[in-house]
């Protein structure tokens, strides 16, 4: 039995997120929340012949606290989009008190929960509902995700086309470390699952990291109004999918996500040294259990181009890492 919910449903990720999720057998109840069109569509997506039970809640009659009840998986994809011209941070005045709203919630009625966080941006939001659950005292470092798995697929899917061979795009795996904005973004090339072409070096393989690194740019300027909703939507799912299977007691589930380094404590420590950075929040290949974070992986052995890349995130994380914290300010634990 395994309880899913999508705070933000009715959104432009949030809608085909949550048809994703309704076509997990293994998601038994599926809870939508949106401040507008959640019970509507809920309604619409109830009418599919697969397990989970589907109901939709708007912000009145105790909607959030509704949705929450029972909820083992809980996504967050609710808060405004960029257009062009925004960067990630510009987003953080609108999104940082949406993202606390909601993990208040989670904390007073779900706080065992794994939660999902989608909304950006996510190098702050992060540690926002970190510091709310501290406020509650139900801080659980192992249950709480940023969710950086675009930027792995983006990785995947450029890597196909390089290769020429689109169809390898599912299982080519390429570890993508670091946050979840510009420069913060750092794929580790040389560890694809399938090796670039020989020779393939140099500018090539500059443009190759600005193309991961910008993929969300990309789609901001191409749309005009928004940003990947769509593609957003199969890397939530992805995600989500994955901590589910690990929660019903799959082993060996290992995927990047940005966590707060005290999930793991030896494991984490051993990043810290790995990367040389005191920084309390880093992504990295983490592998997932019943519990949530099981053990954070460390980066092992990489190029030096893609040591100074590591090197050039940290001081943008720090900045995007403090401005979360300090918007919630919790007792230091
Ligand atoms: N992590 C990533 O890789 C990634 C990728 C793409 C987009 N995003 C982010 O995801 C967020 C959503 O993007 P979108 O395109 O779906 O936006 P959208 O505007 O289409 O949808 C957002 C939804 O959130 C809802 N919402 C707003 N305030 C809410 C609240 N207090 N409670 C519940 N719901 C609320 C809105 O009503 C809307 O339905 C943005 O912040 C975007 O930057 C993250
Ligand atoms: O680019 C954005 O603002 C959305 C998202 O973070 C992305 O990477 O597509």
């Amino acid at each position: 039995m395994v309880k899913a919910v999508v705070l933000g449903a009715a959104g432009g990720i949030g809608q085909p997120l949550s048809l994703l999720l309704k076509l997990n057998p293994d998601v038994t109840e599926l809870g939508l929340y949106d401040i507008v069109n959640a019970p509507g569509v809920a309604a619409d997506l109830a009418h599919i012949a697969t397990p989970a039970k589907v109901e939709g809640y708007l912000k009145d009659d105790d909607g959030l606290q509704k949705v929450l009840t029972g909820a083992d998986v809980v996504v967050i994809p609710a808060g405004i989009p960029r257009k062009p011209g925004m960067s990630r941070d510009d987003l953080f005045k609108t999104n940082a008190g949406i993202v606390r709203d909601l993990a208040t919630g989670i904390a007073t009625t779900a706080p065992n929960a794994s939660v999902l966080v989608i909304s950006n941006p996510v190098n702050s939001t992060v540690p926002i509902v970190a510091e709310v659950f501290k406020k509650h005292g139900v801080f659980d470092p192992k249950r709480i995700f940023g969710v950086t798995t675009l930027d792995v697929v983006r990785a995947s899917t450029f890597v196909s086309e390089i290769l020429g061979d689109r169809s390898l795009a599912t299982s080519i795996a390429v570890p993508v470390v670091g946050g979840h904005s510009g420069v913060t973004i750092v794929p580790l090339l040389s560890q694809s699952s399938h090796p670039l072409p020989p020779g393939f070096g140099g500018s090539d393989l500059e443009a190759l990291v600005k193309h991961i690194q910008f993929g969300g740019d990309e789609v901001v300027k191409a749309k005009g109004t928004g940003s990947a909703t769509l593609s957003m939507a199969y890397a939530g799912a992805e995600f989500a999918n994955k901590v589910i299977l690990a929660l019903k007691g799959k082993k060996g589930i290992v995927a990047p996500t940005f966590v707060h380094l005290a999930a793991d404590k030896a494991g984490g420590e051993a990043l810290k040294k790995e990367i040389g950075t005191d920084l309390e929040y880093f992504s990295a290949p983490v592998e997932l259990g019943p519990n949530g974070v099981e053990k954070i992986g460390g980066i092992g052995k990489i190029t030096g181009a893609e040591k100074a890349l590591i090197a050039a995130a940290l001081p943008d994380l720090k900045v995007n890492i403090d401005k979360g914290v300090s918007f919630i300010e919790a007792p230091k634990l």
